[in-house]
């Protein structure tokens, strides 16, 4: 019996030897072996997401809830500190996904209008670059995320390994959202596509006809860039915010203060914020 190749994908690959019985997997350069290969991508978002709500969650202060799936443990997490140590806290939510958790799990729900600066806001993300610049908006949440990102004195990032990556576009190829107002969609995708090149497509719902509207009444343009160019994103992301129309992208620049990485032996790993430099201002000032 030889040896099987289970999984290869983008900086993952996964072998198995039948005759030993031994596992093992390859994730960006690192190697896993037989005894942790049982753990999900859902246990590697689980430990990113209490690690910070751990670290970065303390008595009386204001969070950012964000949004998608590995925020469905970080406040899972929350509630669980509510309960236990008795944790004063009032909770920003991000979307209507948010606010639900939020209920759901019986925390104090606030809002903007009563809280305009945050302690902190955890919020997932689809892919963190080297230099902890992120695309968010899989979930089509990304207006509210920024807003609240941009009260909060940090933004912690939680995710699972497959969101690291050392260029955008290098593990996900859904392209950067970016939410404009309906009637503008067409000279918008025209003129992102004539600046910058790539292609944008109108994102289209699932169990609806027609496109995605967001939590705003809005549309939301995926740009598949070209990936094979060097992109300034700050610089991109001011540019096109300037078209008429563009509500917000995806593009969370010097934004993120620190990113967990679940891994897939359930340890996890830490990025920091760079060092800020004149060409990476934050995307929006801090309220
Ligand atoms: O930006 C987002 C939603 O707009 C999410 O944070 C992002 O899509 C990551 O989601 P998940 O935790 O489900 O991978």
């Amino acid at each position: 019996m030889e040896i099987q190749l289970l999984l290869s994908r983008d900086r993952e690959t996964c072998y198995h030897d039948p005759v030993r019985g031994f596992k093992t997997r390859l994730v960006n350069g690192r190697l896993f072996s037989s005894t942790n290969i049982g753990m999900s991508l859902e246990d590697a978002k689980k430990s990113a997401a209490y690690k910070a709500v751990n670290e970065y969650v303390k008595d009386n202060t204001v969070i950012g809830v964000g949004s998608g799936s590995t925020v469905v443990y970080a406040v899972h997490r929350i509630a669980e500190r509510v309960k236990s140590e008795g944790l004063k806290l009032v909770c920003v939510p991000t979307s209507f996904q948010a606010r639900q958790l939020i209920i759901e799990h019986g925390l104090v729900l606030g809002d903007l209008e009563s809280n305009r600066r945050l302690d902190c806001a955890i919020d997932g993300a689809d892919e963190v670059d080297a230099k902890m610049v992120l695309i968010k908006g899989g979930g089509g949440c990304l207006l509210q995320e920024k807003i609240v990102a941009s009260c909060a004195d940090r933004m912690v990032v939680i995710a699972d390994y497959t969101k690291d990556s050392s260029k955008l576009g290098q593990q996900y190829r859904k392209g950067i959202p970016i939410e404009v107002v309906p009637m503008a969609y067409v000279p918008i995708k025209a003129k992102v596509e004539q600046c910058f090149g790539g292609c944008l497509k109108l994102r289209m719902a699932v169990a609806k006809a027609g496109p995605v509207v967001t939590d705003n009444g809005n549309f939301i343009l995926d740009w598949h860039f070209d990936d094979g160019k060097e992109h300034d994103w700050d610089a991109v992301n001011r540019e096109v915010m300037m078209i008429p129309g563009v509500v917000d992208t995806g593009l969370f620049v010097g934004m993120a203060t620190k990113a967990y990485f679940g891994q897939p032996d359930g340890t996890v790993t830490e990025r920091y914020k760079a060092k800020q430099t004149a060409q990476m201002a934050p995307t929006i000032g801090r309220a």
